[in-house]
């Protein structure tokens, strides 16, 4: 068997995603469901429920998840992989314990995870590892011989997931009216969370304020500039910004805040802006609710034009990095030698989180890390 189509010790993959209500019924259960535990103003439970109901009750999220399976089988096929692929959800059916149930019952017993996250965090990471860990707990509980789960290592700069981003700044400023594209931002987006949690995504020491989370993204918004310049010969400025911040309002989260930014520009005379959602894996509920409508009408009310840039979704290109994520890690744990694709200043993350990586505010056990009882 050729190098590149040998997936073992792997017998499948799990999509593991966040989920998303399907209907209006659906939205306060997945809002009790998310926000379990977790000490969310209700007053923002409302809002957010809002943002949904707008939608009819239906997040975007799902449908997103389906067309990416479709996309990960149609290449595990077109390039002979043998290796089937399963989908789990954090907070909505179909849910993580019942997909891993049914992966124990198909008799898979070596399971890699790509989580729809492509960023270090507690968010982003752990809370997927815990949640692994939750689910593995209740099956051993019920008696099954639960297999090994390994979560693939963060892609935010793998060339699979830029160039799609890449691709979608290029088509927003061209979308822009011409006389103020030359002249275009660029506002790197991504899901605002509590400082606290970002220095702790990965060691403030090696990675500067804001942690691994902030240097991760900074490395994106780099890499996306860099070749938008090169592309377009035209320079346009850029900065990381946040969205969605919830939480009390006496807690520190990372800032500025899109809206506040476009703000900013404005009153400094910037023409137009492209906001590039480079924090989300596809068009989620975030990305329709807070930057296509709220950023979007506040642009409107300032008359200041914007584009907002594709996410990755169910890009091809993205599914052949998860193909390729995927036989890279096999062959590391198979004790071969593996060259790690990424590009920009960081490198290839992790294959294994280590210890205290990422740490909750109450530590719970977390798989598919060094210290996990799992792997
Ligand atoms: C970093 C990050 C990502 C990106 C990485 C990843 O993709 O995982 C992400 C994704 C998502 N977040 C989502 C939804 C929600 N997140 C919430 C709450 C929170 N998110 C946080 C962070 C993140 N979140 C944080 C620090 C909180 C507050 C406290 C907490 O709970 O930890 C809440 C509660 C209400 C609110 O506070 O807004 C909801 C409903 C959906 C589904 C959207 C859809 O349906 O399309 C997705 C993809
Ligand atoms: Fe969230």
């Amino acid at each position: 068997m050729a190098e590149q189509l040998d997936t073992s010790p792997y017998d499948a993959l799990l999509l593991l995603s966040f989920g998303g209500p399907e209907g209006p019924d659906d939205v306060v259960p997945f809002l009790e469901n998310v926000t379990r535990g977790r000490g969310i103003p209700t007053e923002r439970l409302k809002e957010v429920g809002q943002h949904y109901f707008l939608f009819g009750g239906v997040s975007p999220i799902n449908g997103q998840n389906r067309a990416l399976l479709d996309a990960l089988r149609g290449d595990f096929a077109e390039h002979g992989l043998d290796l089937p692929v399963y989908w789990g959800n954090r907070n909505w059916a179909p849910y993580l314990t019942d997909t891993l149930r049914e992966m124990a019952a198909d008799g898979r017993r070596r399971v890699a995870v790509l989580a729809t996250s492509a960023y270090a965090s507690y968010s982003g990471c752990r809370q997927y590892r815990e949640n692994l860990a939750e689910a593995l707990a209740t099956l051993t509980a019920e008696g099954i011989d639960v297999p090994r789960v390994d979560k693939l290592r963060h892609y935010f700069n793998h060339p699979g997931f830029l160039r799609p981003m890449i691709d979608g700044v290029l088509a927003s400023l061209a979308d822009l009216p011409e006389d103020v594209r030359a002249g275009a931002h660029i506002a790197f987006t991504t899901h605002s969370i509590p400082v606290a949690a970002a220095d702790t995504s990965g060691p403030v020491e090696a990675h500067g304020e804001g942690g691994a989370y902030v240097a991760q993204h900074l490395d994106v918004a780099r890499l996306i500039a860099d070749a938008v310049r090169e592309e377009t010969g035209a320079e346009h400025p850029w900065r990381l910004v946040y969205q969605s911040r919830s939480g009390a309002p006496h807690i520190p989260w990372l800032e500025p805040d899109i809206c506040d930014h476009l703000e900013e520009l404005h009153g400094q005379g910037v023409p137009a802006v492209v906001m590039a959602p480079i924090g989300f894996v596809s068009d989620h509920m975030e990305v329709l609710y807070d930057l296509d409508t709220e950023a979007t009408a506040k642009a409107a009310e300032l008359g200041l034009p914007v584009r907002r840039s594709a996410t990755v979704g169910a890009d091809p290109r993205f599914a052949a990095a998860v193909r390729d994520l995927v036989v890279e890690r096999a062959a590391a744990e198979r004790g071969r030698e593996v060259t790690r694709c990424a590009l920009g200043a960081l490198g290839p993350g992790h294959d294994l989180c280590p210890v205290g990586c990422c740490p909750a505010r109450a530590p719970k056990p977390a798989a598919a890390g060094a210290d996990s009882v799992y792997a």
